[in-house]
């Protein structure tokens, strides 16, 4: 693997989770990341991230370098051919270059502005990184997507299905903020992939891009689309067709155990951070049917197994 920053980065989505189950239940002697080091940047805050792609790689032997970037780097210029004579102090063609001299593989998070949809969709910060460093780029959450949450997420529905072809629902639910569309689209992408009856369920006007939906079914009734699910995959995003926006909804959205009624008795999922009883009630949480944690666990073998393929490369 060159690089991961989208889940187009996966040819063989069958075997990479595999090869993380297998990380996860026996770490290897060998350790193919000694003498390496990643470097991590940070543009946005992060609990889980942060610390499980910092453990994969200690796990891998390799040495890790963290910056929250806007609190203790420069500000740092993405337009070329910029007059850097305001705010900001470094560009990235310097700083991706020294950083390429530091580090093995650079890895970045930042999120989207959420103001203009054809800046966040070209992926400015994330694409010059790319394209100013010479070492391998990891996507920890960038402008339209999260990977390494959605191969998070293929592997624990993997581990937690009991039926032969679960029907996974990817609910939307309130949130007092504009949040990404990124882990979304990212689920979407991955669930496209997997032997799943997959359905996305969100209130109109909530739409996913439909380069990112094409043909997965959407329904705008969620008590239909929770009718037998398997796995209910519950995550907020703003208005991609009013970019950005946090828009009125009739209904209420949040998942509780009244819900989970018309379910086989569902396994929920959420990407975490989660805002209890406004995205899922505690009555759900603090159940059976939410595999959160477990979830919140894989993120470990997901960086793992993706480091461990970049470096092999
Ligand atoms: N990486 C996991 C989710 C990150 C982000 N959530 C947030 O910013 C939630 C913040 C809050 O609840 O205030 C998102 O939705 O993309
Ligand atoms: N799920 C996730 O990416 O969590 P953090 O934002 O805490 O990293």
């Amino acid at each position: 693997m060159k690089k991961y920053t989208s889940i187009s980065d996966i040819d063989d989505l069958e075997s990479i989770i595999r090869e993380a189950r297998g990380l996860k239940s026996h770490n290897p002697e060998y350790k193919v990341g000694t003498g390496k080091t990643l470097g991590m940047l940070f543009f946005n805050n992060s609990l889980r991230t942060r610390l499980s792609t910092e453990k994969a790689a200690k796990l891998l032997g390799m040495d890790v370098m963290i910056m929250n970037v806007d609190k203790d780097g420069w500000a740092l210029e993405f337009e070329d051919g910029a007059v850097m004579n305001s705010d900001k102090a470094e560009h990235i063609k310097e700083a991706a270059a020294v950083l390429s001299q530091y580090c093995d593989i650079i890895a970045v998070r930042a999120f989207p502005g959420l103001k203009d949809k054809e800046k966040d969709e070209s992926e400015h910060i994330l694409n010059s990184f790319q394209k100013y460093a010479s070492v391998p780029i990891v996507n920890l959450e960038s402008a339209t997507g999260h990977p390494l949450q959605a191969l998070t997420d293929a592997i624990t529905i993997q581990e937690f299905n009991q039926v032969e072809r679960p029907k996974v629902v990817l609910s939307w639910a309130p949130h007092p903020k504009a949040l990404p569309q990124s882990v979304a689209n990212s689920f979407v992408e991955v669930m496209q992939r997997l032997d799943v009856d997959f359905v996305i369920t969100n209130p109109e006007g909530y739409d996913l891009a439909s380069h990112i939906k094409k043909d997965t079914r959407v329904e705008h009734d969620q008590e239909k689309a929770f009718e037998d699910a398997d796995f209910v995959y519950v995550k907020n995003w703003s208005s991609y067709e009013s970019y950005g926006e946090v828009l009125n909804v009739e209904k209420n959205w949040i998942v509780d155990q009244a819900k989970l009624k018309a379910t086989n008795n569902a396994k929920v999922m959420h990407c975490l951070p989660v805002r209890r009883n406004v995205v899922i009630a505690d009555d759900v949480l603090d159940s059976d049917n939410a595999i959160v944690i477990a979830q919140a666990n894989n993120r470990t073998y997901a960086a793992q197994v993706v480091l461990k393929r970049i470096l092999e490369c």
